[in-house]
């Protein structure tokens, strides 16, 4: 019988470690959970919980086990055993309890991704597993402590990041890198910012820092929630398989406009009115809007009980009312405690009295006409919505509220022209919407949860990063996001203030700089936009070996949308997925020329499929997305699209960074000028 040979013994483990899984899904589904308890609803609690760790431990198809292994050189445990570990998506035991994977979040497992012959962490030996569909088929060796293997570059490593992109979003668990792995480990305590050129991994070093804290504080999170916040569904819905397929069913996800969904969205704003209502200025004038309401009281207040009549004279009611202004609570607090404030100074008087009232007659006193209708009129309820309705109409109201806050000329440009009927008929702009959640919270505080992570964080106004703040005030947030890309108005000129913003000014600031997504010459060539768009921040590297293909092809005006329908079908020639990129006032055009030269194509967030590999993508909608090839209509009209240029050429810098294989700029219109070879005429 020939010698086994190491990859056979790998793939007997990879045989058993399956039977195992198999095996304890078979337990979880056996469970008998018809008599464990009486009560409803923690059966049904508890049949959710084992059916989402059945779903867990599903062995997907084509999702190898694992893909890692550590040989520690000296035994970890005390019995001597575990030296050597498996490295996996989630933790697979035998029968007897022994560990044949252990999950990739575990303390054991962070050599995997950190040591280095500089700093071997106690590793003899790290092997990674190369998998074929389903089969192992290859490993890669390396020697830590012999200080005579020489170093190299991962070839896995470089086939994992050269892979055809078609489908959702994947996991990178296999391959996080040191950097990337630091960011992920960091301690749910901490807030972090990353800044990232794009395709630096910011996404997914996001994406596997919730699947690291749901691991390592499972209980405390799933009593206090995680979010993941995008900027918009197409892209929601492109990253949601990654944490399913790391285990994690139970994070959700939303965009800024859900999380302050208060009112339904129908009108949009200028860039100047979007811009002020963004300012965190507005959080003074929605301050002093929703205390504008109090008053002081003008009569006493008369309460009867039985025989007696109770009075608490003005100057008493006077005191008590400033004494809760002066106070830092909630609108809301101070509006329940003030009843009792009043119904406490009648009990004292009924104690002076000779009586001995117990905390049911405050209660009872609290809750008489008299005491409702002093604080119905020295503190009136706020309804969030109708403030702001008032504020955005009435200009005697906003010219009294953000007095030495907002000039005139800010006020009128935020005053709606036609003032609405009422709420229900108002059209709300997204930047409104933010304006009530900001009045919701002075007037009832919003809930806190455990971690919170915002993509794309660089295009939030200031009144949105504190509409997100308040998601985390307890908890923590991960910040990812890159200067460059930032695309509205009221995008955030440094992180610093971003953080300020939110309420975490204390969060560190960390940078990745090595590129996984776009090839070296596509990043030199979206790269030359840098010094017209965020000239602070350096050019971003590429990890890939393969210089990519560039190809910019100048044609005449009248064949433009044709010419492009065409290139799309050279490039569809290529494996992978193709993302045409356009202006999005571009798109109809583009779609009809699609159609007449027969290609069908999906809408971005739609799952590509080897079937179906086009996406027609507005500029507006291209970030966060990445395609093997994009095809890239007219940059000229992408950058007039925005209101102004350095936006125009930051929209331009997101839809030049989407490729993973290759570029193909069309344009009729000169190019625009920092994309323009020295020398090179400004006319096609
Ligand atoms: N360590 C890694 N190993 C393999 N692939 C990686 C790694 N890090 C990132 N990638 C891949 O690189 C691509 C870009 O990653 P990602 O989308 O997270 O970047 P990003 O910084 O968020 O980009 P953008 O700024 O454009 O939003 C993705 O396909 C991702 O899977």
């Amino acid at each position: 019988m020939p010698a086994r040979s190491p990859l056979d013994s790998e793939r007997d483990h990879l045989a058993a470690s399956r039977a195992a899984l198999r095996a304890m899904r078979a337990d979880a589904e056996a469970l008998d959970l018809t008599n464990v308890t009486a009560n409803w609803v923690n059966a049904e609690v508890l049949r959710s919980e084992v059916g989402l760790r059945i779903k867990a431990l599903a062995d997907l198809a084509g999702t190898p086990l694992f893909f890692g292994r550590l040989d520690y050189a000296q035994a970890v445990d005390d019995d001597g055993s575990g030296h050597r570990y498996y490295i996996g998506r989630r933790h697979v035991h035998d029968a007897d309890g022994d560990p044949m994977v252990i999950d990739w979040r575990a303390p054991v497992s962070q050599p995997f991704y950190r040591a280095s012959k500089r700093d071997p962490q106690g590793i003899a030996l790290r092997r990674r597993f190369g998998y074929d569909g389903g089969d192992l088929s290859a490993y890669e060796d390396e020697h830590l402590s012999d200080p005579a293997e020489a170093e190299r570059g991962s070839a896995l490593l470089r086939r994992e990041i050269e892979r055809p992109r078609v489908g959702p979003m994947r996991d990178i668990v296999a391959t996080i890198q040191p950097e990337q792995d630091e960011i992920v480990r960091t301690s749910l305590s901490g807030s972090i910012c990353v800044q990232g050129a794009p395709g630096t991994g910011k996404t997914a070093v996001g994406l596997h820092r919730v699947a690291y804290l749901l691991y390592t504080h499972r209980e405390r999170l799933a009593r206090s929630g995680t979010l993941v916040i995008g900027p918009n569904r197409s892209f929601l819905r492109y990253i949601e398989q990654v944490l399913p397929a790391l285990g994690e069913m139970e994070v959700k996800q939303a965009t800024v406009d859900e999380l302050v969904a208060h009112v339904e969205v129908r009108g949009t704003d200028t860039a100047r009115a979007a811009t002020i209502k963004g300012d965190a200025r507005m959080a003074e004038v929605l301050r002093r809007a929703v205390r504008s309401g109090v008053r002081l009281p003008t009569e006493p207040v008369v309460v009867v009980r039985g025989s007696r009549h109770w009075r608490v004279p003005v100057p008493e009611l006077e005191e008590i009312v400033e004494e809760l202004r002066s106070r830092d609570l909630r609108y809301g607090s101070a509006r329940e405690a003030l009843p009792q404030r009043i119904a406490h100074a009648v009990l004292v008087q009924m104690e002076r009295a000779g009586e001995a009232p117990d905390d049911r007659v405050q209660n009872a006193v609290a809750r008489t006409p008299a005491v409702k209708s002093a604080v119905t009129s020295c503190w009136p309820q706020v309804d969030p919505a109708k403030l702001v309705l008032r504020l955005l109409s009435d200009a005697a109201f906003l010219a009294e509220q953000a007095d030495g806050v907002l000039d005139a000329d800010e006020q009128r440009a935020i005053l709606w022209e036609k003032p609405p009927r009422g709420v229900k008929s108002a059209r709300w702009s997204p930047a409104d919407a933010v304006l009530i959640d900001e009045v919701r919270d002075l007037v009832e505080r919003t809930g806190s949860l455990g971690h919170v992570v915002l993509d794309e964080a660089q295009d939030l106004s200031p009144m949105q990063y504190r509409a997100v703040g308040r998601r985390c005030s307890t908890g923590s947030v991960t910040v990812l996001g890159d200067i460059a890309q930032g695309t509205t108005p009221w995008a955030t000129p440094s992180w610093a203030a971003a953080l300020a913003h939110l309420g975490k000014p204390e969060a560190s600031v960390e940078e990745l700089t090595q590129g996984f997504r776009v090839p070296r010459t596509v990043i030199a060539y979206a790269s030359r936009l840098l010094p017209a768009i965020a000239p602070e921040l350096s050019e971003a590297t590429s990890v890939r070996d393969s210089p990519g293909s560039l190809v910019v092809r100048p044609v005449a005006e009248a064949g433009l949308s044709a010419a492009v329908a065409a290139a799309c079908a050279e490039v569809l020639r290529n494996e992978g997925s193709v993302g045409l990129i356009a202006a999005d006032a571009r798109v109809p055009a583009l779609a009809g020329a699609l159609a007449a030269a027969g290609l069908t194509h999906l809408a971005p967030g739609t799952e590509t499929s080897a079937d179906s590999r086009l996406t027609l993508v507005p500029a507006s909608l291209a970030k966060g997305l990445e395609y093997d090839y994009v095809v890239l209509d007219e940059p000229a009209a992408i950058v007039a699209g925005e209101p102004d240029e350095r936006t125009g050429l930051r929209r331009l810098y997101v839809a030049l960074t989407r490729a993973v294989s290759g570029l193909l700029v069309l344009h009729a219109q000169p190019l625009p000028g920092p994309l323009r070879e020295a020398g090179e005429p400004a006319a096609a």
